[in-house]
């Protein structure tokens, strides 16, 4: 038996959600960038589910009931008040409140169709509501609670903040939410799918994905990439910061990627809306440093940047505190991991593969008394 590193190009399972065919990303089919340019989150949501694009009808009693799940349960808000420390990451946060919403969810156990779909439900009304509602609490304020005639777009920032969102910040933000929703079997993904073939709970396997998305060399990368950004200050900073790193091996986040190999179909849409967000809010530095970074990794390391790279500016833009990019990644995300779990309920088998074992051999045991 021999292992590959990182499982590359190991094809792990069938799956008719998503694919990364030549460089194209299709949803269920439909490439990412149709979606992008026509299509709202609830509707590529209920394509990830159901296989189809909604009708109007289907559309609205589907924006409904997402609608209408998204308040949270008062001992989920309150839970927020009793962390023990300052600072909980709010990724930490939302992973500990999905665990906690299965608690208060009397069909958390059941395991047939139509109440993996309810809760699936539930769970993607409610994470826009955990996320927002945990950014307020932690800063002293209360919690809005979901405006039921907004889309989810509009009331994820309007939850944030409390204002009404212009028509521009809902357009950047639901394109953001479309182009985050699925990515065939990336890390975070395989793990809530080889969560839940152990015919684990759909909130199992959400909060063991949501753990996968937090590190930086996945869903994480957004945040190191506004880091990066902040630490680089200005545009002229850019090329020596960058050449210092990749002088030291260093990695250069938000840049690289398993499976693409000539660039991330998404990075383009995100830099359109990096340059016209930036530019709107009359300092495009933000958009200029990330263009300087893209020519100089792109030309040193041929490595193109990844979704994660201009969605850092945009997110910033739009007044988004920079360690919410992770949970926002989850909350479009959570569409595509249930879309997957589902898949995995409706034809499953316990995923366990091999270990290539390098430890030591027979080993005599000897009592602790006669040990070094
Ligand atoms: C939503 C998402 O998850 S998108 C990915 C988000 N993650 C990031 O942006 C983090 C930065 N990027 C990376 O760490 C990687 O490119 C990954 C994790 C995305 C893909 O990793 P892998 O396919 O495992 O490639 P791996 O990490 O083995 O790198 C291969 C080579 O390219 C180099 N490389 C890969 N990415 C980068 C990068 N961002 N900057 C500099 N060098 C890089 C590695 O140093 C390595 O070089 P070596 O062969 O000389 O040692
Ligand atoms: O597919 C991957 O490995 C990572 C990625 O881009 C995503 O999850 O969107």
């Amino acid at each position: 038996m021999t292992a590959t590193r990182g499982l590359e190009g190991v094809v792990a399972t069938t799956s008719a959600v998503s694919s990364i065919i030549d460089d194209t990303l299709t949803y269920r089919g439909y490439n990412i960038d149709d979606l992008a340019d026509y299509a709202t989150f609830e509707e590529v949501v209920y394509l990830l589910w159901h296989g189809k694009l909604p009708n109007k009808e289907e559309l609205s009693i589907f924006s409904r009931l997402l609608a209408e799940n998204a308040k949270l349960p008062h001992e989920v808000l309150n839970h927020f008040k009793t962390y023990p420390i300052k600072d909980v990451h709010p990724m930490a946060a939302l992973r500990t409140a999905v665990s906690l919403i299965g608690l208060y969810d009397p069909e958390a156990d059941l395991m047939d169709e139509e109440a993996n779909y309810r809760k699936a439900v539930r769970l993607q009304a409610k994470l826009p509501t955990i996320v927002t509602a945990f950014s307020r609490i932690r800063k002293g304020m209360d919690p809005i609670e979901p405006n039921e005639n907004y889309s989810v777009a509009a009331n994820f920032l309007y939850m944030l903040t409390g204002n009404e969102p212009t028509d521009i910040e809902v357009e950047a933000f639901n394109k953001a939410l479309v182009l985050h929703a699925d990515h065939e079997l990336n890390a975070s993904t395989f793990t809530a799918r080889v969560c839940v073939a152990t015919l684990s709970d759909i909130y199992s396997g959400i909060t063991a994905a949501i753990g996968a998305l937090k590190g930086p060399l996945h869903g994480g990368a957004n945040e190191a990439v506004m880091k990066m950004l902040s630490d680089i200050e200005t545009v002229e900073n850019a090329e020596p910061y960058i050449r210092s790193k990749l002088a030291n091996k260093e990695k250069i986040m938000g840049f690289g990627h398993r499976v693409y190999q000539q660039g991330d179909p998404r990075a383009k849409h995100l830099r359109e809306m990096s340059e016209k967000l930036t530019k709107q809010a009359g300092d495009s530095t933000l958009y200029e440093m990330s263009v300087k970074i893209e020519e100089i990794v792109t030309s040193e390391k041929r490595l193109p940047p990844n979704v994660d790279f201009y969605s850092a500016s945009v997110y910033h833009s739009l007044g988004i505190d920079h360690d919410l990019f992770t949970p926002i990644f989850a909350v479009s995300r959570v569409s595509g991991w249930v879309a997957h779990i589902l898949e995995q309920y409706s034809n499953n088998r316990l995923i366990r593969p091999r270990a290539d074992y390098i430890g030591e051999g027979k080993q005599a045991y000897i009592p602790i008394e006669q040990r070094d």
